[in-house]
């Protein structure tokens, strides 16, 4: 447990520019396509933090070869064996990118992590994996813990899948098919949360040669080797996004630099919410998205299902707005790093808002605000969260910030450089 962090209060105007880490989502992708490539592969600028780190440990512990190069990770693949435990922390990624990957090895591996994570959802992904004929130990649930029991090849073809609790579970099997004897056949049995992480794992796979396509009722991958590939990460748009939305807080201006011109990454979606809640939103010259807060911020009434991730900061967002916000299509959020509904209506109602939890969504009322001593709920996205409410509540604190470390590790100096403070002065 880090110690609470009294939150920097900061109404008035933030200006600034901003550079950002590598994307999660990307570098995840990365990780494991290199690994089962035909070759060595360079990962220019990949995220470094507990999710990709420990992405890194557990694809090492399979016989991956990653070393480091400055900044640089180098990966060599290796013939993927067990006996092996590896830890997932609390990274969907790993949970569900890393047991199709596992039933290529030759051995049993088994894959654990936080207390939470035993509680995320994955049970779609482990029912695929029986029907495509691979033996997998689990409680019965497909929850964490399980072992796969690989024999060193996967049989592949069709398979029917529910990935209606998360789009990993599509995203993982589809990174890994092309090394199974007949690539796969994917059909949805129901809906797919994040769309755009699915199109970014289609798009990643393309780049490495892989010959995918969208089926009438999912995808299809073609077995076929996998080509290693020198690729520069991406800056992570969705931890763009605190440091947006302080612009529209303090009514501001925020520049996060490189901003992609073209991305899957669901960030890119921030330039269209941030502007429909009032923000000025522009491209610099130099390659930068710029947003500027105006008097006041608008209340939303979105569909948040393609970009689950923003939710917790669109939230805190919509308790600061001038009227009342309805978000929807994001009852899978009760299965990330925490119930994130829930963990929201705590937090947004201590700090004041009226909030009212749907099946699949919140409805935020902004109320007079007040001083409040928050959770982290092991979230890094609730730290940013809070982070954001604090720059005009006065007296927030937040308890085991260090969740941060998830994609952020530094994320607190870079909130105090964003206000032009030194790290210390409120921490
Ligand atoms: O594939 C990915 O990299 C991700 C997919 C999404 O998962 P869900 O579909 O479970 O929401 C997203 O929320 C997560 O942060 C990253
Ligand atoms: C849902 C998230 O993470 P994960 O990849 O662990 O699902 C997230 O980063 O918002």
């Amino acid at each position: 447990m880090t110690p609470a962090w009294p939150v920097p209060h900061h109404p008035s105007p933030v200006d600034a520019v901003v550079g950002l880490p590598g994307s999660k989502s990307l570098t995840a992708r990365a990780l494991v396509l290199a690994a089962l490539a035909d070759g060595p592969s360079r990962l220019v600028r990949p995220l470094r933090a507990r999710d990709t780190d420990l992405m890194a440990g557990a694809l090492r512990a399979l016989g991956v070869r990653i070393v480091e190069d400055g900044e640089d990770w180098l990966v060599t693949p290796g013939t993927l064996h067990g006996p092996v435990t590896v830890d997932a922390g609390l990274a969907g990624t790993i949970l569900r990118f890393l047991p199709p990957v596992a039933a290529l090895a030759d051995g049993a591996v088994t894959v654990d992590g936080d207390v939470r994570l035993r509680e995320r959802p994955n049970a779609g992904l482990i029912a695929a994996l029986r029907a495509l004929d691979v033996e997998v130990d689990d409680d019965g649930r497909g929850r964490a813990p399980f072992t796969v029991r690989g024999t060193g090849r996967v049989r592949g073809g069709a398979v029917t899948v529910d990935a209606s609790e998360s789009s990993q579970i599509v995203s993982g099997l589809l990174l890994a098919a092309a090394r199974f004897d007949a690539g796969i056949d994917l059909a949805l049995t129901g809906g797919v949360p994040s769309m755009p992480h699915v199109e970014m794992t289609v798009t990643t796979l393309r780049e490495h040669g892989v010959d995918v396509e969208a089926t009438d009722r999912g995808w299809r991958v073609a077995s076929g080797p996998v080509r290693a590939l020198d690729r520069v990460v991406e800056p992570d748009l969705s931890n763009a996004a605190p440091f947006l939305a302080a612009a529209l807080v303090t009514g501001g201006q925020v520049t996060v630099r490189d901003w992609p011109e073209r991305t899957t990454q669901p960030g890119a979606q921030l330039d269209r919410l941030l502007a429909e809640m009032g923000a000025e939103v522009a491209r610099t010259a130099d390659g930068g998205l710029r947003v500027t807060g105006g008097a006041a911020i608008r209340p939303l009434v979105a569909d948040l299902g393609e970009v689950g991730e923003l939710t917790p900061v669109l939230a805190a967002l919509c308790a600061l707005a001038d009227g009342p916000s309805r978000l929807t299509g994001i009852g899978h959020l009760r299965g990330h790093e925490t119930d994130r509904l829930q963990a929201l209506d705590e937090v947004l109602s201590a700090v004041g808002a009226r909030v009212r939890q749907l099946p699949d969504g919140l409805e935020i009322e902004p109320g007079p605000s007040r001083p409040a001593q928050l959770d982290s709920y092991a979230d890094h996205r609730m730290v940013m969260a809070a982070a954001v409410l604090g720059l005009v509540v006065e007296g927030v604190t937040v308890a085991d910030p260090g969740a941060v470390t998830k994609t952020l590790p530094d994320f607190r100096e870079r909130w105090a450089g964003l206000l032009g403070e030194r790290i210390g002065a409120h921490s």
